[in-house]
């Protein structure tokens, strides 16, 4: 019975042969002799082989996802051919206490439901794909194959494959492993997934409690939004943008947002992508209870065109010129092209509201660096800060790394937090033993000690700061009056040149004056010699 719907296969392949023969040779007999014999073959046929085979193929025709159907079937399968199928194909999930059985490839198994006996058969089929290659190139389609009497076909379309249906995503939930997903394997447009295994939890995440709560409550009424964001017409998502210095804790919380909603994480190399197009292909294949990360995204994208043209615009020289151009383009062809607004609709397009149930996480360094439009509410709708150590996160820590509720040293750090910046991850490492004869009070003096450390080195700082901004106000100031001085010198100058040439031109004017008269009286005197004589 193990080979059934192979038999039922050939023998319907066997028919199928017939009826072509048949065809061939119709045009021979008379038309009302055709009709009678099309008749009875049919029957004949349908009393043969009275089976229905339905197939499940594991990707959707279009080819861009994966059939829900087929992985749900996948699931309730690997439950029934781990105790029924004699070849099985075993999967090792880290972390998990099983190996994952499925059937292997040509392998059937039955199944009951109702009374009513199905078969399943797990197949693969290659069709040769067009192409110029040296290399035949092959389109591997995986199917599942359910044959079944077609007495029972209410039963089955009816009950059946909504059963399964339901019991394989039950499974699928039961069994889920989350799973890590990166775009940075030079696989071009696929993810490759890893087990995900971090075990930051909310708990164990150092910051206010006031605060933590608030995210928590946000995840939690998400996660049961589905009938909510349907009546909004909204897509079932929702942005989260974590900004603050190093070390802070942005990526611990994206595992304990993962931890807490049962969410696989799919952590986006944008740097990775070459384009918007693949850009929408990646998306397409995020399947829903999924985190999409995009980390330290003021540096993952270019957002400096504008600066690279101004540049080439203000580059006189034509050689100049040609030189950035080609290094632009240089850089074009190994970078990214995803552009702004290609990431906007990846985050709020409408491929975005395809697969379920998501959300985005941007984390930053620098908020400031980021377009508005990137981060704006709706696209981003909760913006949390990251910040430094406070004496409530403070107490997070201690108890997770030193199992230590309250302690007489807790006032002192309790003060020194409040006038020194630390990050979570300075406190951490300082609280954590370094060897076995570290007891939790030296542990606290070592923060203390720290404390002290970076208190006194930001004094230090903060002094030479105020001692450099002071040099460089006296540089300045002392720029200024120089300037100033030189500018009253150049005017004075100006005025004694003005005065100078002034005078000279007076003295010229009289001179010539004087000439005049001299010459006036010359001819006068003359005159009047004339006249005498
Ligand atoms: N708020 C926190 N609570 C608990 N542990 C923390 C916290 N912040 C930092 N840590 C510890 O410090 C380490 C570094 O933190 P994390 O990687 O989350 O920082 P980050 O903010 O993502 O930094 P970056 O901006 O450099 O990526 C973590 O492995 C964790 O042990
Ligand atoms: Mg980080």
């Amino acid at each position: 019975m193990a080979k059934m719907g192979d038999m039922w296969g050939q023998l319907g392949s066997v028919m199928a042969s017939m009826m072509f023969a048949y065809a061939m040779f119709k045009q021979f007999f008379p038309d009302n002799l055709g009709d009678i014999l099309e008749k009875y073959g049919q029957k004949l046929v349908a009393y043969v082989y009275p089976y229905i085979q339905i197939t499940f193929d594991e990707y959707d025709s279009d080819f861009y996802r994966r059939s829900e159907v087929y992985s749900a079937i996948q699931s309730y399968l690997s439950a029934k051919s781990s105790t029924r199928a004699k070849r099985l194909k075993a999967h090792e999930v880290k972390g998990s206490k099983a190996l994952v059985l499925g059937m292997d490839e040509n392998e059937e198994v039955t199944d009951e439901f109702e009374g009513v006996k199905l078969w399943w058969a797990s197949k693969k089929s290659a069709t040769k794909k067009a192409s110029f290659s040296f290399f035949p190139d092959y389109d591997e389609r995986k199917m599942y194959k359910l044959t079944f009497h077609r007495r029972h076909r209410d039963v089955v379309m009816g009950s059946y494959i909504d059963h399964v249906r339901q019991e394989g995503k039950a499974i699928a939930v039961k069994n889920r492993q989350r799973k890590l997903y990166i775009n940075n394997t030079g696989k071009g447009t696929k993810w490759s997934h890893v087990v995900f295994e971090h075990p930051a939890t909310f708990e164990t995440l150092a910051m206010d409690p006031k605060e933590k709560q608030s995210i928590i409550n946000d995840l939690l009424k998400f996660g049961k939004g589905k009938d909510y964001y349907k009546k909004i017409g909204k897509a079932w998502k929702r942005g989260y943008l974590l900004y603050g210095p190093p070390g802070t804790g942005k990526s611990t919380m994206i595992s304990a947002i993962s931890n807490l909603m049962n969410y696989d994480v799919y952590d986006l190399e944008l740097t990775a992508v070459k384009d918007n197009t693949e850009l929408r292909k990646l998306l397409i294949d995020i399947s829903g209870k999924a985190i999409i990360v995009i980390e330290d995204i003021d540096c993952s994208l270019d957002l400096t065109g504008q600066r690279k043209k101004k540049k080439v615009e203000e580059a006189k020289d034509g050689d100049e010129k040609d030189q950035i151009l080609k290094k632009q383009e240089e850089e074009e062809n190994t970078t990214s092209k995803v552009t702004l607004s290609g990431l906007l609709n990846f985050i709020d397009g409408i491929w975005s509201a395809c697969g379920g149930e998501r959300l985005i996480v941007f984390t930053t360094n620098y908020v400031d660096k980021l377009d508005p439009a990137l981060i704006r509410r709706g696209r981003m709708d909760k913006h949390i800060k990251l910040s430094y150590c406070c004496y409530e996160a403070f107490k997070v820590l201690a108890r997770n790394y030193l199992d230590l509720e309250t302690h007489e040293l807790f006032g002192t750090i309790e003060r020194l937090l409040g006038e020194t910046d630390m990050t979570p991850a300075d406190v951490a490492e300082n609280l954590m033993p370094k060897s076995d004869v570290e007891d939790a009070v030296s542990c606290l003096k070592n923060l203390i000690e720290a404390l002290e450390a970076a208190k006194e080195a930001a004094r230090v700082k903060a002094e030479e700061e105020a001692k450099q901004k002071a040099e460089e106000e006296a540089k300045l100031k002392a720029e200024e009056e120089a300037k100033q001085k030189a500018e009253e010198e150049a005017k004075l100058k100006a005025e004694e040149e003005g005065k100078v040439k002034a005078e000279k031109e007076e003295k010229e004017k009289k001179d010539e004056s004087t000439k005049e008269e001299v010459k006036c009286n010359g001819t006068l005197v003359e005159k009047v010699i004339n006249n005498l004589i």
